[in-house]
């Protein structure tokens, strides 16, 4: 793993080494021991990945305690605008980061319980793999509405779920972190 970045306190942009040679590429998304050297524990739980066409915005999502976890997210196809919202109380309570996520410079996000997550698709077939550290708890899934904390998207008509347009605004979030 090449040299972070910490996007908000404790959340890293990890750049990854592509080894590529006359087959194609080789990269290595998961190294417990490089993690630990940013401080980082992490204990997998599930993986996952979606798909996702241009100008998807999924999130802003988290899950709540005591089944908050942390996440690691990686986009092996395509390419993401992806976003961090800080929701844990203190001075940094509702700092938004945004970062580009491209298959082709490849680079890991560890987002860490009481972050929310979100990303708006660049390109059609847009892939994000998933690592989390707790299993999935519908009645913990929480999240914030995408257009309610101030980040510029640009993105004048984004395809979005139903569940995403019911997330409470960032104002009306009652954060237990
Ligand atoms: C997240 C999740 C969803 N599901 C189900 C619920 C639903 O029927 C279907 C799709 O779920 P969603 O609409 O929530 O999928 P999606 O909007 O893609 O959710 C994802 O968004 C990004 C931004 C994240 O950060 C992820 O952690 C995850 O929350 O999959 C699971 O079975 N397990 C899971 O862990």
């Amino acid at each position: 793993m090449l040299q972070a970045t910490e996007l908000l306190p404790g959340a890293f942009h990890v750049p990854l080494a592509r080894l590529a040679d006359a087959r194609g590429a080789f990269v290595k998304t998961h190294a417990v021991g490089a993690l630990a050297r940013l401080g980082l524990h992490f204990e997998l739980r599930e993986e996952f990945y979606s798909l996702s066409r241009r100008d998807v915005i999924r999130g802003m999502h988290l899950q709540l305690p005591p089944h908050d976890h942390d996440k690691i997210v990686y986009c092996p196809q395509g390419r993401a605008l992806d976003v961090l919202l800080d929701l844990r109380r203190g001075k940094g309570y509702g700092r938004s980061r945004g970062v580009l996520l491209d298959a082709r410079e490849p680079a890991l996000v560890f987002i860490p319980r009481g972050v929310a997550h979100g990303f708006k698709a660049l390109e059609d077939d847009t892939l994000m793999v998933y690592k989390v550290s707790s299993e999935h708890a519908p009645t913990h899934d929480a999240g914030v509405r995408w257009d309610s904390f101030g980040f510029d998207w640009d993105c004048a008509a984004p395809l979005t779920s139903e569940r995403d347009r019911r997330h409470p605004a960032l104002a009306e979030f009652d954060s237990p972190f």
